[in-house]
């Protein structure tokens, strides 16, 4: 097992990493304060996992669990409202642990969900995807979905423990498996060149799900993000070079209507975008551009806009993006491969020479 910490202070917590650790009790006794848990997951993870957990959780006094039902498109306050109903029917005090078996949807939720159930309980990561386990579940950025906006309702929460058992990868879609790739590209294009580097020599082995090449890029991804998070827990500067691709991506997902696009999917052209813009500010090289064009290609991952968006479309949904301050848009470019900025001076021309090489219309 691989064992790392969101140095946060007295909101420290674990990271642990390896096969077999859902099966494993003392992860959850060491890590739960209370006697109550509540297991929250959604229809798919359930039949897989459920069982599982739960017999790791056996000590505990009382434990209940909610099915949600699966897919970004219900990422949303309604959805937020079965668990706040099944902790209050299943009469769950303020000592309760939300713990959170599943993807970054459920993990999201789960996490705003444990944020405001009377003012805050506590909160467990399980991730059982490749993106929810070297991004979401680590940082506390929680919330929901919106209709104008994706994320748009949230809260920074960190949880307790993030316990990664790897071995739930085994049973993730390949689609599902590429668009968790694609937040792991990010970390190599905005703070690790060498770790750029290996996954250009490994990404055969990390689509062939070799074990070894799937543990490192878990445990790699998590040390980056964790660097970053310490610097600037609520984004206040830093830790916005993990929206890199985003402010597209967010677009898309929110213009073809959640569940469309794969978040991951849609980071992925999102980067694309990015970089073209970064080439065209005259930071980094076209031969860059390919490196992460080719990387994005060999991961089964998209690089072009949708066919039916429009250049407006873009800026319209960019305009609402978090980053956005006294009105102007803030965007994450490239110095170079493994060098990320925050700029806020983007000329328009420029910014849409960028969206129409992808493929805007
Ligand atoms: N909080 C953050 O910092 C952060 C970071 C990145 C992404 N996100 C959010 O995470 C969400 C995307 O997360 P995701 O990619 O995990 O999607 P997801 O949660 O929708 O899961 C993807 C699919 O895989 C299924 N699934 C999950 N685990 C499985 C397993 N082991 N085997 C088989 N199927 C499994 C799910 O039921 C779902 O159908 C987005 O809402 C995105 O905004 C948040
Ligand atoms: O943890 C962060 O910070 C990130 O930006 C990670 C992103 O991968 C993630 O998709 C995040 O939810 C986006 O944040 P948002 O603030 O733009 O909604
Ligand atoms: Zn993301």
């Amino acid at each position: 097992m691989h064992s790392l910490t969101v140095d946060l202070g007295d909101r420290s917590y674990p990271i642990l990493i390896g096969p077999g650790l859902l099966g494993n009790s003392t992860h959850f006794t060491n890590a739960i304060r209370g006697r109550q848990v509540l297991v929250v997951t959604n229809e798919t993870i359930a039949p897989l996992y459920l069982e599982k957990l739960l017999a790791s959780l056996q000590d505990f006094d009382k434990v209940d669990s909610v099915q949600l039902p699966d897919g970004e498109a219900f990422k949303t306050l309604d959805t937020l409202n079965r668990i706040f109903d099944t902790l209050l029917e299943k009469r769950h005090d303020r000592s309760t642990t939300i713990v959170a078996l599943g993807g970054g949807v459920v993990g999201d939720m789960s996490g705003f969900a444990a944020a405001c159930y009377q003012r805050g309980v506590d909160f467990v990561q399980v991730p059982t995807t490749l993106l929810s386990q070297v991004d979401s579940s680590v940082g506390g950025k929680t919330g929901v979905n919106h209709a104008l906006g994706k994320n748009m309702i949230g809260a920074f929460y960190q949880p307790r423990l993030v316990l990664i058992d790897i071995d739930t990868l085994t049973t993730l879609p390949d689609r599902e498996l590429s668009a968790g790739i694609a937040e792991v590209i990010k970390y190599g294009m905005i703070c690790d060149a060498p770790f750029f580097a290996w996954l250009e020599a490994n990404m055969d082995a990390l689509l062939a799900r070799d074990p070894a090449a799937l543990a490192y890029a878990v445990e790699r991804s998590c040390a980056d993000k964790a660097a970053v998070v310490a610097q600037d827990e609520r984004e206040s500067g830093r830790r916005a070079i993990l929206n890199f691709g985003h402010t597209f991506g967010h677009a898309i997902e929110a213009v073809q209507g959640y569940g469309k696009w794969l978040h991951g999917e849609a980071v992925a052209a999102g980067m694309a975008m990015a970089a073209e813009l970064s080439r065209l500010r005259g930071w980094i090289s076209q031969q860059e551009v390919d490196r992460l064009r080719a990387l994005l290609t060999r991961a089964n991952l998209p690089q072009q806009s949708p066919v039916d968006m429009a250049v407006d479309d873009y800026l319209r949904a960019m305009s609402v993006d978090k980053k956005v301050q006294d009105g102007k848009l803030r965007l994450v470019l490239l110095r170079a491969i493994g060098d990320a900025q925050i700029v806020a001076d983007t000329p328009k021309e420029q910014l849409i020479e960028a969206l129409h090489s992808c493929g805007a219309r």
